[in-house]
């Protein structure tokens, strides 16, 4: 059995991520790290774990936790997981980080748009940038660090990768379009996540700033070989519970049938447990993906302007966060890629 602790296991992601491996028929969970709740049974922080789970919570050492576990994931703020990792805690365990702290290979961008400091650049490089479907062959048992991509990235890149990647479309004129249930903003108490702020409202935010900009300008530009790609992408938040939808725009640079476009898709996907491109004419909805590690992904080509709407839609919570880092996990000790995750969404 792996051992695995989880340092943030109080929080959402973290709360996903013992959903999903208590399902999983090789790993153990020996630690549950918290910041305000050690030593407190976490059943009582999350009754859904009642007689699920007996241990209590405990702190977010990780040198310690490094001699207990085999591997450590990180579902912590920006900044933690690059504070606490050393030399000694990466030859004993391994990492897998869903914050963003090792998925930028830029440290300046990081610093820029993250508005912190780095405290552990040197492990950059050498962190692979877990989105499986792409990157599936730079993880194996000799990998230390993940950088588990997150809910927005992970739907936006996988929505447009075979389009970047084929020449499809003008990767200069995308532009994404995001929205997210509120659970994408963690438990944490904050003003605008309340009831009243949040229902029966939509509103765009962090416009021209959000800091998941040049997370999808850097892996896109990976498939289209550039280095300085740009392009637009505005998050949304919707009064739901979990979900990301992303609707991206862009310029075709060729002229293509939808079986050409089609065809591009299942080049990339066919084979993918986790992808699943609909039919045509078919929108993908988040309420058909919620609870699982799927992600939906339609097209719909629009000669009038020119253009292609391409669609995608996940969990965040899974697909983006806690079912993705389970997926690097199984790549990481030669797992089925699916152990533990073999779940169907839940409706309604
Ligand atoms: N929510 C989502 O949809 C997604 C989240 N992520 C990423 O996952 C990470 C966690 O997000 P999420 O679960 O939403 O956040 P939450 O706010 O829900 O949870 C944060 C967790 O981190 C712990 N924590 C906070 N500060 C510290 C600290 N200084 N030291 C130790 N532990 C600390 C909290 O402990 P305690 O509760 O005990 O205070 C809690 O367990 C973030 O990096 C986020 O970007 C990635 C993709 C999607
Ligand atoms: C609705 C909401 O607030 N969403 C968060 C993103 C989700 C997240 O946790 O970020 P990562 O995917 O980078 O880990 C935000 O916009 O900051």
């Amino acid at each position: 059995m792996v051992k695995v602790g989880i340092i943030g296991a109080t929080g959402y992601a973290g709360n996903e991520l013992v959903r999903l491996l208590l399902g999983h028929k090789d790993v153990e969970i020996v630690w549950l790290g918290s910041r305000s709740y050690i030593d407190q049974k976490y059943s009582d922080v999350y009754r859904n774990m009642f007689k699920l789970v007996d241990a209590r919570c405990m702190d977010d050492n990780m040198e310690q936790l490094a001699d207990e576990v085999d591997v450590i994931f990180t579902a912590t703020p920006q900044g933690l997981c690059a504070s606490l990792v050393n030399d000694e805690i990466l030859s004993k365990v391994k990492i897998i980080d869903l914050s963003a702290d090792f998925r930028l290979k830029n440290v300046d961008i990081y610093e820029k748009w993250y508005k912190l400091e780095h405290k552990s650049p040197q492990y950059i490089d050498e962190a692979v940038y877990g989105l499986c479907e792409i990157n599936r062959d730079k993880v194996n048992n000799n990998t230390r660090i993940i950088a588990n991509p997150g809910c927005y990235t992970t739907t936006s890149i996988l929505t447009l990768y075979p389009l970047v990647k084929e020449g499809i479309i003008n990767p200069d004129t995308i532009i994404i379009d995001a929205k997210s249930g509120t659970s994408g903003a963690g438990r944490g108490a904050k003003v605008a996540n309340l009831f009243c702020e949040v229902n029966e409202s939509m509103k765009a935010y962090g416009v021209g700033t959000h800091r998941h900009t040049p997370e999808i300008e850097e892996q896109l530009g990976y498939a289209c070989g550039r280095d300085d790609l740009k392009l637009i992408f505005t998050p949304h938040l919707v009064p739901m519970n979990r979900g990301i939808l992303v609707t991206a725009y862009a310029n075709l640079a060729k002229d293509v049938t939808y079986e050409d476009v089609k065809a591009a898709y299942d080049k990339y996907y066919d084979k993918e447990y986790f992808v699943r491109v609909l039919p045509k004419d078919v929108c993908p909805e988040t309420r058909w993906v919620e609870g699982s590690n799927f992600v939906d992904i339609g097209f719909k080509i629009e000669p009038r302007t020119n253009r292609i709407i391409a669609m995608g839609a996940l969990d965040n919570l899974v697909k983006g966060a806690a079912g993705q880092a389970v997926q690097n996990m199984n790549l990481l000790f030669g797992f089925e890629e699916n152990e533990g995750l073999k779940i169907a969404p839940m409706f309604p």
